[in-house]
């Protein structure tokens, strides 16, 4: 931080972490305490690191300057990121969260689809840098959790696989090592598969019913909420509105990384440009016919990928019709020139 200059007389500058944010301001966390602080002009400059145009998020470590009316001077570097589209064009994309460190991927031992949701989330997570651990929730309602595990670590390619009931608190104890001091973690999954549950339990609080203490129509809890919530081990759990509504968005490395079995098979397809359908020699399909690939997961693994390459298909012509606009709002203003 000694790069950034001497601080004038009477100024401070401190560490923070940043909750919520708004426009023009956000509410940072700092070792005296939550404040609010403006974003500095440094912030506001497009295209320029260290945000490169992009806005700041949930998540950022930043430095005010201080005494009040605080300002956010700088963010530092980021060490993952979250990112997913915005509803409008599903062509530009928003930084849900920063800096997290471990993401739990939350899926449901009662839910349907598990595996092909699962692998899903862990593409997600491998994209945005944060280390991903499964948690199976509702372990109280599965027969065989152990085996229900088994079948996820499979398909997880060594990344932790962790059953837990919030209900009963059963394997709770596990996830403890994931939120000790200094490190963050946040959380994916489907609505429904109990995440506000277990976030309460990670938080200490005792879980008696999630429908008891929620009253507003949409079922969200109704006491204040906090972005950046302070967990009693010393970790910070991210908690928004953004990391919520997740899904897959352009996450062409983290779908390499979820399918890393799969990827390593295509180098030994005989074809360099094979399509893995029904060229000669394919190591894809070879591994489905004897067994070691799941023909769910190779279509799970191709679906994905489809959804990638639209996704480059819209920005292409989203970059494609914002040139010619910009072409034509050129050529108008010509035609309005005067002639002399
Ligand atoms: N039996 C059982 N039920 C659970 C458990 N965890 C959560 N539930 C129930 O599952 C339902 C959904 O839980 P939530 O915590 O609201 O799920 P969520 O993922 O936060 O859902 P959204 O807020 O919509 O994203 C609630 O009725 C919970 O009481 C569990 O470990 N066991
Ligand atoms: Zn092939």
């Amino acid at each position: 931080m000694a790069a950034l200059g001497a601080a004038a007389p009477g100024q401070v500058r401190f560490p923070g972490r940043v909750g919520q944010v708004d426009r023009g301001a956000a509410t940072v966390l700092t070792p005296d305490g939550e404040l609010r602080a403006q974003l500095g002009p440094r912030l506001f400059k497009d295209g320029e690191p260290p945000l490169g145009g992009a806005q700041l998020a949930t998540g950022d470590w930043v430095v005010v300057g201080g005494p009040a009316p605080h300002l956010i001077l700088d963010v530092l570097p980021r060490r993952s990121a979250f990112v997913r589209g915005t509803a409008n064009r599903r062509t530009e994309s928003q930084i849900v969260a920063t800096n997290v460190d471990t993401v739990f991927v939350v899926a449901a031992l009662t839910g349907e689809q598990r595996l092909r949701r699962i692998e899903r989330y862990l593409a997600v997570a491998w994209q945005s840098g944060a280390q991903p651990v499964v948690v199976l929730s509702k372990a109280d309602l599965h027969p065989d959790p152990a085996g229900a595990a088994e079948e996820v670590e499979r398909i997880a390619l060594g990344s932790p696989v962790h059953t837990v009931s919030s209900r009963t608190g059963e394997g709770l104890d596990a996830l403890d090592r994931y939120v000790e001091p200094g490190r963050t973690v946040a959380l994916v999954g489907l609505s429904g598969v109990g995440k506000s549950t277990l976030t309460n339990r990670l938080r200490g609080e005792e879980v008696l019913s999630t429908q008891e203490v929620r009253s507003d129509f949409k079922g969200r809890h109704t006491t204040t909420h906090r972005e950046l919530v302070p967990l009693p081990g010393g970790g910070l759990l991210i908690d928004t509105p953004g990391m919520r509504a997740l899904a897959v968005w352009d996450a062409e490395e983290g779908i390499d990384k979820a399918f890393a079995d799969v990827e390593s098979l295509t180098g030994a397809c005989q074809f360099r440009d094979c399509r893995h359908q029904d060229e000669p020699g394919c190591a894809v399909r070879t591994a489905v016919v004897t067994g070691s690939l799941d023909a769910d997961r190779l279509g799970n693994w191709e679906k994905l990928r489809r959804e990638q390459r639209m996704l480059e298909l819209r920005q292409d012509a989203r970059a494609r019709s914002e040139d010619k606009q910009r072409i034509r709002t050129r050529a108008r203003a010509l035609k309005k020139r005067p002639h002399r």
